[in-house]
């Protein structure tokens, strides 16, 4: 049995105070077993970025229970948030915010030289299927190639975790496809947890477990059967 990943109970998060609070997670309660790919569906302006930041140790809740294995991230000093985000996760966002002046090795070799146990950066890059294009720079490259560099990036600090906030957002769908025919792979050969949040619901079908998102709280949680690859999904 694969162990629990995440686990939140009642997890409330309110930005703002008074008339101008907003009520952004309004008591979520979930669990997240190791080693799943788990797709995060729901309106704009549901939660699902803020539960995905707070699980990422970026942001605090406001109040609930929110673990990490069997690390309480809610009680953490900053400090100790800042080094449980080092080790243990990795970010994927929409906008790839490479350094345009470096090349892919070395704005993955960025992230290794302050990791506690990190892949070799050409390795990193082969996994991702740019080795070939190591010396190039973010500007020489097409969308689908960043966002590989920045998977790479990610993925070189050997993280449980790996949080993507729209990943596909930027790009076509069959660029779209191959990065997440790399994210597929990466949980398949490495066993990392993958956390996607996307507006794209046809890409539910390559998860193990959905999370429908509304109006600040969980409304359905679907474990599917069996997965598709990411090559036979059309959005
Ligand atoms: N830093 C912030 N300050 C104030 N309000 C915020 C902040 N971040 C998010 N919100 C609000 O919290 C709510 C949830 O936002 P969140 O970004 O988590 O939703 P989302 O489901 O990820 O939306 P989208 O799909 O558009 O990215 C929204 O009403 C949003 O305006």
């Amino acid at each position: 049995m694969p162990g629990t990943s995440f686990r939140t109970r009642n997890l409330r998060k309110i930005y703002g105070e008074g008339a101008a609070a907003v009520h952004a997670l309004r008591g979520v309660t979930l669990e997240i077993p190791e080693g799943e790919i788990v797709v995060l569906l729901g309106p704009s302006g549901s939660g699902k970025s803020t539960l995905l930041n707070i699980l990422g140790g970026l942001d605090r809740a406001t109040d609930g229970e929110v673990w990490f294995r069997d690390h309480d991230l809610a009680t953490m000093s900053d400090r100790e948030l800042t080094r449980y985000r080092r080790d243990h996760v990795g970010f994927v966002f929409q906008f790839y915010n490479l350094m345009p002046s470096l090349t892919a090795h070395e704005n993955v070799e960025l992230v290794t030289e302050i990791s506690r146990n990190p892949m070799d950066p050409a390795e990193a890059l082969r996994l991702v299927g740019l080795d070939k294009r190591a010396d190039h720079f973010p500007a020489q490259m097409s969308g689908g190639e960043q966002q590989r560099v920045a998977i790479a990036r990610a993925l070189a600090k050997q993280p449980d975790v790996l949080f993507c906030d729209e990943p596909t957002g930027a790009l076509d769908s069959t660029t779209g496809r191959a990065v997440l025919k790399v994210l597929q792979e990466v949980n398949q050969n490495l066993g990392t947890t993958i956390m996607i949040v996307t507006h794209a619901a046809a890409q539910a079908a390559m998860a193990d477990r959905v999370i429908h998102f509304a109006d600040g709280g969980v409304r359905e949680v679907v474990e599917n059967q069996s997965r598709l690859s990411p090559d036979l999904i059309e959005w």
